[in-house]
């Protein structure tokens, strides 16, 4: 099967990479069930690429439903080391406006029904998790977003993300503000766990389509007002694709960022206690720690 060294996970509006060359779609087959839909292979801005709808291509999973760990353990599969996760978000602050960008740092999880981690059935696992985004490719997807000129792009911000699919309610939303997160999303949990689980690079694009319920003069979040602004969003997320994918490194061997090795110290579970299976299981994730 081909490989890619980056993989792009598109939220709503984005289900498809423009100018992908070289294509072919693969359906890869994990522990955890089938991914989103098929992962796209290909040459974007002349780097080997994996692209992966976490919606699907119809948009037919909600934020529950979506099968995270088939995702990411596929990409990880497939030889993806860094991932980008592209997310329309509401905004809880006044200055981040609806289309603007932003690269959050942080995440606070307010989700209620969802797996969050990979290793289970006799395998103890707990990795740091302070810092959900890997900082380096958080500072690329800055640099290229800036590139652009002529779009607001915001440095850091904290994430709720919510169980949804229903938006919040306007108690919810004005908490959240005092609470001091900056926008919100239904998505990047468990993602984001499973991305560091997996020891991959793993960073997010928001796109600021809505202010959410808590603005006193802008009208509440609908669907509408999201896709009326992701096409834009979606358009400027692609464009700082193509210049990140230029700026990653062919390999993480000087990185800092420690997201490569997220598991060195993390295992709980004495090895020599590992039965077999568990072993072959999760091979692709602990195989190196097991020798
Ligand atoms: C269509 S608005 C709500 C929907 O959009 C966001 O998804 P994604 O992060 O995949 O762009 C949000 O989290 C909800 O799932
Ligand atoms: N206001 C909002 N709440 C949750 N998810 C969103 N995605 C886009 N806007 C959102």
């Amino acid at each position: 099967m081909r490989r890619a060294t980056i993989g792009i996970i598109g939220g709503s509006g984005l289900y498809r990479m423009e100018g992908m060359t070289d294509v072919e779609e693969v359906r890869v087959a994990t522990p955890f069930g089938d991914p989103s839909d098929v992962i796209t292979i290909g040459n974007f801005s002349g780097v080997p690429m994996a692209f992966l709808p976490r919606h699907g291509r119809g948009h037919s999973i909600n934020p529950t439903e979506i099968p995270a760990r088939a995702n990411i353990w596929a990409l990880k599969s497939l030889g993806v080391e860094w991932v980008i996760a592209v997310s329309a978000v509401g905004s809880l602050r006044e200055e981040i406006a609806p289309r603007d960008l932003v690269i959050p740092d942080q995440i606070f999880d307010r989700t209620k029904s969802r797996v969050n981690g990979f290793f289970e059935g006799g395998l103890v696992v707990h990795c740091t998790f302070a810092d959900p985004f890997c900082p380096e490719l958080s500072n690329l997807l800055l640099d290229s977003a800036r590139e652009l000129g002529d779009v607001n792009v915001h440095a850091g911000g904290t994430y709720v993300c919510m169980e949804g699919p229903l938006f919040s309610t306007r108690a919810e939303s004005n908490v959240y503000r005092k609470l001091g997160m900056d926008i919100i999303g239904m998505t990047a949990l468990p993602e984001a766990k499973l991305a560091r689980e997996a020891e991959l690079c793993y960073a997010t694009i928001a796109c600021a389509t809505d202010y959410d319920c808590w603005h006193e003069s802008e009208e509440s979040v609908t669907v509408q007002m999201v896709v009326n602004n992701l096409s834009a969003n979606v358009a400027n997320a692609q464009r700082i694709l193509q210049s990140v994918a230029q700026k990653i490194p062919a390999n993480r061997s000087h990185q800092t960022c420690g997201c490569a090795d997220a598991l060195a110290t993390s295992i709980m579970t004495d090895r020599l206690q590992l039965p077999a299976p568990l072993k072959e299981k999760y091979s692709l994730l602990i195989g190196k720690y097991l020798s």
